[in-house]
């Protein structure tokens, strides 16, 4: 069960969420995050980075548009924040893409204790050994087929791991959900991976734990889709389906989520 009152937690608490991301989505990640009641800060200078993350409740790091200042930021700020139990989240975007994805990857998971790694299927098929994905969106890959190797990465890198897509799977090595919201129109407008993945922090920054903050952020994200695409009129497009999807953010609460959440969560036997 998921006390879905928690999202009212972000407006309460208020939180600093630090993102390290990419140039591509970096406004809407600072948006969703206010929507939600969060306050965002991003800054990727090395010099400023290991601060930063000390004043901050969570830490984001974002692949989607490496460069050699941002990695060294990531591992900066990174090791401050496991210092001082800030709790961070990875999103491997793009992350089989090419090899140097590969090898940044692998020196944030030697380095960092992540508490969730929040991707899509290609993303976290790819941190299971199983490289694939052209650029930054999901290819193929069977849920049914690969949810054993997302709960053994689950147990590998002990971090909640939570996989977008038609239909969301999250699990952190002992219970798994199925999140059935959502709505195509989301994997056509870029950067609403990467806004599942701030919300997913704001919850994270407001004492809420990796497993509920990765189901509530991606019930939230995929309702507030829903909504969005369900007021859309015939000359509508994706342009007011995202501008739609901020307002829903900013207007959910308890009684929405609770009333149009589609979840299923067993424990692994
Ligand atoms: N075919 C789909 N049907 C319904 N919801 C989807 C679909 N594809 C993606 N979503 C939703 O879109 C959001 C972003 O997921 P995804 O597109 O997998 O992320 P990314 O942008 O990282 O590739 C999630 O909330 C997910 O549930
Ligand atoms: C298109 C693109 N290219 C590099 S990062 C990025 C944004 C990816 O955003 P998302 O993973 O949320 O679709």
């Amino acid at each position: 069960m998921v006390d879905w009152h928690q999202w009212e937690n972000i407006r309460t608490a208020h939180p600093l969420v630090y993102h390290i991301t990419n140039q591509v989505t970096i406004q809407d990640c600072a948006n969703i995050t206010l929507a939600s009641g969060a306050s965002p800060v991003m800054t990727s200078d090395p010099g400023e980075a290991a601060e930063m993350a000390r004043m901050s409740q969570a830490l984001v790091l974002n692949i989607g548009t490496p460069s050699p200042l941002q990695r060294e930021a990531m591992l900066t700020a990174g090791r401050a924040a496991n210092e001082k139990g800030i709790p961070i989240i990875l999103d491997p975007v793009g992350a089989g893409a090419t090899s140097l994805r590969i090898r940044l990857l692998e020196a944030l998971l030697k380095t960092l204790k992540f508490s969730i790694i929040r991707g899509n299927r290609s993303e976290i098929a790819t941190l299971c050994g199983h490289r694939g994905g052209r650029g930054v969106d999901a290819e193929g890959n069977e849920l049914d087929s690969i949810t054993p190797h997302f709960r053994e990465l689950s147990r590998q890198t002990d971090a909640t791991i939570s996989v977008s897509g038609a239909t969301d799977y999250i699990t952190d090595g002992h219970q798994e959900a199925f999140v059935g919201n959502g709505t195509p129109l989301l994997a056509q407008v870029t950067g609403t991976g990467c806004m599942a993945t701030s919300l997913t922090a704001c919850c994270l920054a407001s004492e809420i734990t990796p497993f509920e903050s990765a189901i509530i952020a991606l019930v939230a994200t995929g309702v507030a889709g829903e909504k969005a695409v369900s007021s859309l009129s015939t000359t509508e497009g994706i342009g007011t389906f995202r501008i739609r999807f901020f307002d829903e953010i900013f207007h959910m609460n308890t009684e929405t989520l609770s009333k149009w959440r589609k979840v299923r969560i067993s424990r692994h036997a």
